[in-house]
């Protein structure tokens, strides 16, 4: 039994979700999971909960949300000091085709800048929920004119796969 720190930051709840998920799937495994929002300062941070980390967030503009982001600068000299996982939570599967495809290969330079100094033994990808009433008015015509897909985009099967995964890696 390992004991698992699930941290995630979470604008509309959708990352929040997977990392309950993926939380709760640790602990059917046999695992000791805390799963806690990321505060919004980084004054006070304590040590890091676990001997493992999970270190999720939604993607906005390309990048991590603010809380997640300064987590990970401003702990960048201790996150080696147990396995850790990263997920982000973006849009691609709401993007048609050819830009999907795109949007899958490709890891945003700020993201890629973070998962530079973490580490991970892996950093995957998930696809999140986008409403309407998430974007202001010239996010919402982009979102149009691209021919993108307003819904729940997550892929249940995929987040518990990842899950099972980690699992077998902290059990090796
Ligand atoms: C203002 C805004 C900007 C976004 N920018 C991106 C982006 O740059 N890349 C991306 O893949 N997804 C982007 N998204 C989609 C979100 O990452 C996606 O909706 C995610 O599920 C949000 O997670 P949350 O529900 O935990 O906040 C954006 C969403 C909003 C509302």
């Amino acid at each position: 039994m390992v004991s698992v720190g699930v941290l995630y930051a979470s604008e509309h709840h959708s990352t929040q979700e997977i990392a309950d998920r993926i939380g709760e799937r640790l602990r059917l495994r046999g695992h000791h999971v805390e799963i806690q929002a990321l505060p919004t300062s980084s004054e006070g941070q304590g040590p890091l909960p676990g001997d493992a980390l999970v270190l999720g967030s939604a993607v906005h503009d390309g990048a991590w949300l603010p809380a997640a982001e300064g987590f990970v600068r401003s702990n960048a000299d201790r996150m080696g000091d147990q396995p850790t996982w990263m997920f982000s939570v973006g849009m691609a599967a709401a993007l048609p085709g050819p830009l999907r495809r795109l949007a899958e290969r490709k890891v945003q330079p700020r993201i890629a800048a973070l998962v530079e100094v973490v580490r991970p033994r892996d950093h995957r990808r998930f696809s999140g929920v986008i409403r309407r009433e998430h974007l202001d008015r010239k996010g919402a015509l982009l979102f149009r004119l691209l021919g993108c897909r307003y819904g729940d985009h997550r892929d249940g099967v995929a987040i518990d796969a990842w899950a099972d995964d980690i699992a077998r890696e902290l059990e090796a």
